[in-house]
């Protein structure tokens, strides 16, 4: 097994394939995803530390939610910057997007927007999932942007989200199914007739959808994943179809 891998240009940039051929990723651009990859693993370590304490002190998971949301607003919102990066790094804006605004709508849109469902336990394990899920992704892109990338890392990166994939996705399923309730009650974000610009919006319904929406979206990312793996762990040369 080896302990990391050597495989950039050394010149200060980066390459990464595109179509099979590289391309080279210049100076500032490797200089800022590493500082972007560090300052991301270090916030969500942050929010795993965070959590952890919380847990031990407190001894229930009740407020855990309100006592790290800033932290996890804060970094999961900064991840936006992924779909920018999707110009620059050899990776799908249409996967990148999908994953990115189902979090930043998990986070500001359900557990931020309700907080009568912040203490779902479901709401801790897509936390727990997405915070062990990040700390190895993004410590994966800085060892591997410095060309040291520690077998474990890299095996780490393409084996937890085997398990972890599935259960964020039941996390999340189960927090936006038990806001259902609240939403139909409260009549949240919809919109009734009569009213001056003659739309009507149902947010109740809007959930169910969105809920209905993880049926075909989420096999594509897993598979996606697979792939992926496949290419990284066993050096399988995959073709993909442009976006
Ligand atoms: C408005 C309402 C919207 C509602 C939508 C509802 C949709 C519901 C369906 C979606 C369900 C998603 C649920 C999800 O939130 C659950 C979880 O996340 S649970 C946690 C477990 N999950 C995972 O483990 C998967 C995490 N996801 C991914 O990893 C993604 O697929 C993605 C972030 C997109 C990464 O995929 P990518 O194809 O980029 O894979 P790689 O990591 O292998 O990277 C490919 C190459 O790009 C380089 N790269 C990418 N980013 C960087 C970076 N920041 N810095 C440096 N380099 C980067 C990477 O090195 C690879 O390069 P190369 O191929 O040359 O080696």
């Amino acid at each position: 097994m080896a302990s990391s891998e050597e495989d950039g240009s050394g010149n200060g940039s980066v390459e990464e394939k595109e179509n099979g051929k590289k391309r080279s990723l210049g100076a500032l651009a490797t200089a800022w995803l590493i500082f972007y990859n560090i300052a991301m693993t270090a916030g969500w370590l942050v929010l795993g530390i965070a959590m952890a304490r919380f847990y031990i002190q407190r001894g229930t998971h009740r407020g855990l939610f309100r006592s790290v949301q800033k932290i996890l607003k804060f970094f999961q919102t900064f991840a936006l910057l992924e779909v920018v990066h999707c110009a620059v790094v050899h990776t799908s804006v249409l996967v990148t997007g999908v994953q990115v605004s189902s979090r930043i709508f998990m986070v500001w849109f359900i557990a931020h927007s309700i907080k009568q469902i912040q203490n779902e336990e479901s709401v801790i394990l897509f936390l727990v999932v997405w915070t062990v899920t990040e700390i190895t992704r993004y410590s994966f892109y800085t060892f591997n942007l410095l060309n040291h990338l520690p077998y474990f890392i890299k095996w780490a990166r393409y084996n937890f989200f085997i398990i972890l994939y599935p259960a964020g996705v039941a996390g999340e399923l189960l927090t936006i199914y038990a806001a259902l309730p609240y939403v139909k009650k409260t009549g949240m974000y919809s919109l009734r007739l009569p009213n001056k610009y003659n739309v009507s919006f149902d947010y109740y319904y809007f959930l169910i959808i969105v809920m209905f929406s993880y049926i075909p979206l989420f096999p594509q990312l897993y598979l996606h994943m697979l792939r992926q793996r496949r290419k990284v762990l066993h050096g399988e040369v995959i073709v993909e179809k442009d976006d």
